[in-house]
């Protein structure tokens, strides 16, 4: 449990923050540019003046930073520039004292998959091996709270979507509870099960992740992402895919390597699904999902509809014309037809 009242006159606004996290693992902190995210990061790990801060029901705002059992990674997080990447690893598993978590270095090492990158100098790094290896020395510093600025946004997408399911995998296997800067909701969405919306130096929304986003994509007359839990079937080598079922589901969906190498969530943005009331039968698509209509709004001239497939959300967006014509209402059985997937 996190518990904070802040209060920090800043430029053009005041940080202004009253904030409690009763039960997350994963908390996203979005808001554009100079809404007070890095300050807010600084003034809980204690870089910031005396603030109201309780961490697990304990208060931490006479502590200094080193002893609030919090590390924070900010956004350009030096190296040293003597030692190669294994130096770096070695030096902070070594040297930094009251660790929390038993990880190990090579426990790290292999779950980011760094051996390759041992002996390289850090200055040769290019900016997204910069942020893994530097994600890899926040690990090692061992602490059970980590705070993230904008930890990995030079990396490209896959290979982010995959350091992000390493980093939920991590923050199971060790207890780990996580709070993460990013600019991106997608990046948030992915891996957060708490988000907080801050503007202007105030939260103005805080929830699980799925309604917060499905708010601040609905305020910017946007359709959400949807993100869909499976387990994999098996891989087939003949045609390259995977057969995947859905999370406490007895459907199927055929994939490219590609969408499993991202971890564990298959990310369908809404262009990407097609829905009717008949199931197709001559159609070259084998991803088609039965759902449910749960709701249907206006969205900016479209209708956003919101489909529950055995307890997962899909969201599409159908024309104003092809609504109108359609009949669909809320409880209909429909099929989605899902695309470019394989
Ligand atoms: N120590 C300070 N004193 C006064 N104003 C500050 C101080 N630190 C930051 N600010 C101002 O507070 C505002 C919020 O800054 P902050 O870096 O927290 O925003 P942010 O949401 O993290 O931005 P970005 O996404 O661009 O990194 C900015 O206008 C910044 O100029």
């Amino acid at each position: 449990m996190i518990k904070l009242t802040l209060f920090k006159a800043l430029n053009n606004f005041d940080l202004d923050i009253n904030l409690q996290l009763e039960s997350f693992n994963i908390a996203g902190v979005f808001g554009p540019s100079g809404s007070g995210k890095s300050t807010l990061l600084r003034c809980i790990s204690g870089l910031e003046g005396k603030q109201s801060i309780y961490i697990n029901n304990q208060p931490v705002h006479h502590l200094p930073s080193d002893k609030r059992g919090v590390t924070l990674q900010v956004q350009s997080c030096p190296l040293f520039p003597h030692l190669d990447v294994a130096g770096n690893l070695a030096f902070t598993q070594k040297h930094c004292a009251n660790r929390e978590t038993n990880i190990s270095e090579q426990e790290v090492i292999t779950a980011l998959e760094l051996q390759p990158l041992l002996k390289r100098n850090v200055q040769s790094l290019s900016g997204g091996e910069r942020q893994r290896v530097v994600f890899a020395r926040t690990m090692l510093a061992g602490q059970k709270l980590i705070i993230l600025d904008e930890p990995f946004s030079a990396l490209d997408w896959p290979l982010r979507f995959k350091t992000l399911t390493t980093l939920s995998e991590l923050a199971a296997k060790f207890n780990i509870k996580f709070i993460i800067v990013s600019h991106s909701l997608k990046e948030l969405l992915f891996c957060c099960d708490t988000l907080i919306q801050l503007e202007k130096g105030k939260v103005i929304n805080q929830g699980t992740s799925a309604l917060v986003a499905k708010a601040i994509y609905a305020n910017n007359k946007q359709t959400p992402l949807s993100l869909l839990n499976y387990d994999i079937i098996k891989f087939d080598e003949k045609y390259a895919v995977y057969h995947l079922l859905i999370k406490q589901s007895e459907q199927q969906l055929f994939v490219s390597p590609s969408a499993v190498e991202q971890g564990g969530k298959l990310i369908i943005e809404s262009e990407q699904i097609s829905i009717s009331a008949i199931k197709p039968i001559l159609t070259e698509h084998s991803n088609i999902l039965v759902c449910i209509l749960i709701n249907a709004e206006m969205i900016d001239s479209n209708w956003q509809l919101t489909l529950n497939v055995d307890g997962q959300t899909l969201y599409c967006l159908l024309s104003a014309r092809v609504w109108d014509q359609s009949n669909y209402k809320e409880g209909d059985t429909l099929y989605a037809a899902i695309h470019n997937l394989e």
